[in-house]
């Protein structure tokens, strides 16, 4: 379960601060999958950034069954980050130079797996989103779908119990963005993970199992 308490989180900028969220409370339990909707500079990406220990909130808490990681001292923080969340977001951030491969052993590698565990787990994975064909590609020889396959392998390679998605189908055309939700949703099923998932269309957060919608910072009734 994930329980987030009063966050707020403002930036100060040249002309001034900006309060990007203003009190979000927000719990969502454990294998639930649940879609952010809202206008664009609702603060959606920084929630996201929150709920990923990508960024502090100012005032508020987060818990992640039960630890409050915010309270994580050391590396700690990053351990949490890395070990338990994966991330995908709408411009994969694919390393243009590995292939589809490397660019999947690449976190595992980081956490000092073995060369031979980081390919196995990563060749598995990348069988798992349907790309056991394209091992060797690099990005630019790869269709937006399948890069954001490769992304969503990578996000996985660690393990984690929580994936966050800001806007993962973004760039990409309306039978691709399906394609990509139905992988999702398998994912879910196999592997029981809670997912958080930014999006703009109102059909695909439909088929989560809850909507939250975000305006001006604050969490609104749907
Ligand atoms: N580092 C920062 N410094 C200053 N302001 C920021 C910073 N990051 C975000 N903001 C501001 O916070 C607001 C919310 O941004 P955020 O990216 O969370 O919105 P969003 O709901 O994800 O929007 P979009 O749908 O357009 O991606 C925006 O007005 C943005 O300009």
């Amino acid at each position: 379960m994930i329980e987030v308490q009063g966050v707020k989180k403002r930036f100060s900028t040249p002309h001034g601060v900006v309060e990007v969220l203003r009190g979000i409370d927000l719990t969502i339990k454990t294998g639930e999958r649940v879609a952010i909707l809202g206008s664009s500079g609702a603060g959606k990406t920084t929630l996201m950034h929150i709920l990923g220990a990508l960024d502090r909130p100012n005032e508020g808490s987060v818990q992640f069954e039960g630890e409050d990681i915010f309270a994580l001292r050391g590396g700690a923080l990053d351990e949490f980050r890395n070990q338990r969340v994966g991330f995908v977001f709408q411009f994969h951030q694919l390393l243009p130079e590995f292939n589809a491969l490397e660019n999947v052993m690449m976190p595992a590698l980081v956490a000092r797996r073995s060369r031979k565990e980081a390919t196995d787990c990563a060749q598995e994975l990348l069988e798992e989103v349907g790309l056991g064909h394209r091992l060797l590609h690099k990005p630019g020889e790869l269709s937006g779908g399948e890069q954001q396959r490769v992304a969503i392998a990578r996000a996985l390679v660690r393990m984690p119990r929580l994936l966050l998605a800001d806007e993962p189908t973004g760039n990409l055309d309306s039978g691709t963005t399906a394609e990509i939700y139905r992988l999702l949703e398998r994912l879910h099923q196999e592997r029981g993970l809670t997912m958080v998932v930014v999006t703009h269309s109102l059909p695909l957060a439909q088929r989560m199992d809850r909507m939250i919608h975000m305006d001006d910072g604050l969490l609104v009734p749907v």
